[in-house]
């Protein structure tokens, strides 16, 4: 069983705990529910800001803990002030120790779009994702199948999230070009055995449509590779040990985006 399989066999039963304490209909009653979404691509459009997605990670099945001094608000708040596109924040508890309170957390004190960085195997978690106060769900390719992708996508777009699907290789985005999609991820970490390589990028960025925002994900911690890999075709590019494993990440994003 790989760490993926286990990921997801643990969130299908955490999803069936949740149903049984908050119920789809009292999450559609959430005040944060109703919001209007902020646009990725309008955010990654925006002059002055870098293209950097950056991640609120604790910890992870890679590393283990990253980071468990550095608080949500600082570390975001720090990341939006810094020029990001976007904040992706973990919200599963037992491979990363993150939370759904973390992620209402940074979106009090945030302006500009918010990930709720979860393993989706399910559409209540699409809808607690909006009840939280994200405007971006994850779609991995890896764990679905081409109906779920499909159904979970729909949902998701008639809530006015963004879509952000990953995926690892060409098999996956040619399942997935179908999709209404905002943006899609070409994940560097291989999630079945966490071998990380941007070989990855470089050989789907042009297969990706020019209609969707082009992310790059993991295992950047080189400003020149974001040169690289916007030379490639990349528009953005997801972050989160690099910044996470120093004890200031709103200091490191700082100096990283000042040579990119
Ligand atoms: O990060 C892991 O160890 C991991 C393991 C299994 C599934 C997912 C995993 N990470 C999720 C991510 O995709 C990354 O957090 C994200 O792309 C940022 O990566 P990095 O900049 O390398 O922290």
């Amino acid at each position: 069983m790989t760490i993926l399989d286990k990921i997801v066999a643990r969130k299908k039963v955490e999803v069936a705990e949740a149903k049984i304490r908050v119920s789809l209909a009292e999450l559609e009653g959430y005040p944060l529910f109703k919001r209007t979404c902020y646009s990725l691509q309008e955010s990654a459009a925006t002059a002055g800001r870098t293209g950097i997605i950056a991640e609120y990670k604790r910890a992870s099945p890679s590393k283990g803990l990253i980071n468990g001094t550095s608080t949500v608000q600082d570390v975001v708040k720090g990341y939006q002030d810094a020029g990001a596109i976007a904040i992706s924040v973990l919200t599963d508890s037992d491979f990363f120790q993150g939370s759904l309170a973390d992620l209402s957390a940074a979106r009090e004190v945030l302006s500009i779009p918010l990930l709720r960085k979860e393993f989706i195997v399910d559409s209540y978690q699409i809808a607690e994702a909006k009840a939280y106060g994200a405007d971006i769900i994850l779609l991995i390719a890896a764990c679905l199948s081409d109906e779920e992708l499909t159904a979970l996508a729909h949902y998701a777009k008639s809530l006015g999230l963004n879509i952000l699907l990953e995926v690892h290789d060409e098999a996956e985005l040619n399942r997935s070009l179908h999709l209404p999609v905002d943006a899609i991820g070409v994940n560097n970490r291989n999630l079945k055995d966490f071998v990380v390589t941007l070989d990855h990028s470089y050989s789907l960025v042009n297969k990706i449509p020019a209609t969707v925002l082009k992310v790059s994900e993991s295992g950047i911690s080189d400003p020149k590779t974001i040169r690289e890999l916007k030379e490639a075709g990349f528009q953005a590019f997801l972050i989160g040990e690099n910044f996470m494993k120093t004890s200031d990440p709103a200091f490191a994003i700082q100096s990283f985006v000042k040579e990119i």
